[in-house]
Formats: structure tokens, sequence, C-alpha cells
């Protein structure tokens, strides 16, 4: 249901307000009260910074290949014996290789990146969690049941930022809201109940170090940004990128943008670096909910569906106009400056 809540109402009240509205939702809110109460020890501890110890410590690799540094191992040890006390059967964690069973009864299964953007730890740049929640599958022949179905079958999805403010965007599936943690109280208060991604932007984020491994949608479709006014775009663009794709997320959620992961030439980024279970599908929800769009560059992400539990999908994610502008690009078209209105009057004159 959509918060209809005042400003700075407690989470637990929204929560319990929108499970008053729709009694199915009651699980997931227990998951997601378990998931703001791991978000809110951990904003503590980032909080403190290199006085609670090097957080950047190189330890393990994890199921991906990436070194695990001490934080990535306290957030997952932290989510998980949180969700071990939520109505959870299973856990995809990044930081797991397998499967976790936690409650097998239990009727609802959580996909969840404990730390997103590693590389800003240690750093004092923002950092993040993921999660999406689904129905928990019991399919004895087939022990991946609860994560092999397409994202759209997620129940909730969210994320948490660890920045300036600690923030927690979330869906229930009408809808994406906004909340601040409240460090004085140790509580999240509603800040948006109705986050709108405007339908049309000038601000991309890719990491552009990759340029000459992307492909020729993806090459065209930057430089025609970087023309600006000069080409078909017809509009100067800007560029960030924060190697995090939660704050990027929350940008692009705020004020509009385009976001873009897409698959290169490196080895192993053939579908690009996010995890579709974990990353992609709780983002694509977050950002469908509030009115944008998400695209692997041909499908809609809610749509695919994972064959493994750390399996990567391209992400192209954000404002409606400029998502579809990229899968035109992916089609193999290029942008009709005389006779598209997403490409400005002047543009044929001007390239
Ligand atoms: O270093 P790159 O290639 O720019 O990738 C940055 C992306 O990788 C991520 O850090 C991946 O997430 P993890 O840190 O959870 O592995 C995203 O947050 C971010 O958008
Ligand atoms: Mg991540
Ligand atoms: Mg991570």
């Amino acid at each position: 249901m959509a918060i209809s809540a005042a400003i700075g109402t407690p989470l637990e009240t929204c929560l319990a307000q929108a499970v008053d509205a729709n009694p199915a939702l009651k699980d997931a809110a227990a998951v997601i009260a378990a998931v703001a109460r791991s978000a809110v020890e951990i904003s503590e501890r980032i909080g403190r910074g290199a006085l609670g110890g090097d957080l950047a410590a190189a330890g393990d690799h994890n199921s991906d290949g990436d070194v695990q540094k001490a934080l990535d191992v306290i957030a997952h040890e932290s989510v998980t014996a949180a969700l071990r006390g939520a109505p959870v059967a299973e856990v995809a964690s990044e930081e797991a290789e397998e499967v976790m069973r936690l409650n097998p009864d239990a009727p609802l299964a959580v996909a969840i990146d404990p730390l997103d953007g590693s590389s800003n730890i240690g750093v004092n740049m923002a950092v993040g969690m993921i999660f999406g929640i689904r129905p928990s599958i019991k399919d004895p022949a087939n022990p991946l049941a609860s994560f092999t179905t397409p994202g759209s079958t997620q129940i909730a999805a969210g994320f948490v930022t660890y920045g300036p403010a600690t923030a927690l965007i979330l869906t229930l599936g009408e809808g994406t809201q906004s909340y601040v943690l409240d460090r004085a109280e140790g509580t999240f208060k509603l800040t948006s109940p109705a986050m709108s991604v405007p339908a049309s932007t000038k601000e991309f984020a890719i990491n552009a170090s990759n340029a000459r491994h992307w492909d020729a949608p993806v090459k065209a479709y930057i430089e025609d940004c970087q023309r600006g006014t000069e080409g078909p775009r017809d509009k100067d663009y800007n560029m960030r990128w924060l190697a995090s794709l939660v704050a990027d997320i929350q940008r692009v959620l705020t004020r509009g943008g385009v976001f873009l992961y897409p698959g290169d030439a490196r080895k192993n980024y053939a579908r690009g670096r996010l995890r579709l279970l974990y990353e992609v599908a709780p983002v694509a929800m977050l950002v469908e909910q509030a009115g944008g769009a998400a695209t692997d560059g041909q499908t809609r992400i809610l749509d695919l569906v994972a064959n493994g539990i750390h399996e990567r999908a391209p992400l192209v994610c954000g404002s409606t106009e400029e998502v579809a502008c990229v899968a035109t690009y992916y089609a193999g078209g290029k942008p009709d400056a005389g006779r598209s209105p997403l490409f400005g009057q002047r543009g044929l004159m001007r390239s």
C-alpha cells in the first residue's frame, strides 16, 4: 500500500499501518524491521570510522572473487543474525557461496548485499545494504527454487545508504518511500512517502574508465550525451559516478538521472558487474515503484530470472525517457533528431 503517514512517522508505525491495510505483508514487515535493526548497528559502526578499527582490512575472497573487507563480513554477520529472528527460510547473500538455510518452515526468502559499495570502505564515502524479499518456495527437487523466479515476484525491496545521513529506501509493492535514521533515537523516520523519478534528465552515471570495453550501443549513447548541445541529444549532460550503487540510485530516485552498469568486453563482465538477485532486481523494483524504468538493454529487469544466486545482470535504470533512449541504441537505432520528441527540435541542424 502507499504510505499516508506524516513526515517524521517512525518506520515501525508505517509498517504497522501497511500491515493493517494488507495483512499479507505481516511477515515482510517483520523482515524489514529486522533489517533496519541491523542497519542501525552498522550505521553506528561506520560512523565511528577508523576509531572502530580498520573496517577496510582485507580478508578472504567472496563467491564472486572480490576480496572481502572487514566491514563486508561484519555487515553479513549482523544482518544474517537479525534475519534468524525473522520469518525467513533462506538467505542468498553476496558474502556466502551457497544459500543459507535459517528457519525451514518460514514463509520468506531474502536476497541480500550486506555491504554495497565496498571500494568506498575506509575512505569516508557512502556505502550501503540492499535486500529483496520473496516468497520461500519449498521444492525439495530444486534448492534454489525461491530465487529462480522473476524479480516481479519480490514482495518488498529496499536499500540502506550509509552516507552523510543513514537512509532507508523501501517499497512494499506500492510506491517507494524514504526514511532517515534519527541517530538520537536509533529509529528510522519517514522523510518521503512517495519518491518520484522525473521522466527526463541531463545526468548520467557510468564508470567511464571502462569506455574502451563497452559495446557499440553504449559507446554511441555516451558519446552522444558528451556531445551535448552539439549532438543529437541537444542538451548538455552532467556525469556522476560514486562507485556505490545505493548512493547513485538514491540520487536518481531523488532528482532523476540514468544509471548504467552494462555488460562489457572484460573477462567475466559480459553481464556487467552487478548481481541480479541482491542488487539489480531490488533496485529495479524501487525505481519502477517510483515511476522510473529498469532494463538490461533489451528486457525489463523484473522479468529476468536468475539461474544461480550470484548471477550478474546489466542494469540501465532511472528516468523513463532516458532509459527508453538507451534501449533505442541497444535496438540498433540512433536518435532521429528531426522526428523524435526525445531528441530536441534543433538536433538535426546542429549535428
Ligand atoms: O568499481 P566499479 O566497476 O565502478 O563498480 C562499482 C559498483 O560495484 C559495486 O560496488 C558492487 O557492489 P559490492 O561493493 O557490493 O560488490 C556497486 O556498489 C557499484 O555501483
Ligand atoms: Mg553491491
Ligand atoms: Mg557487497
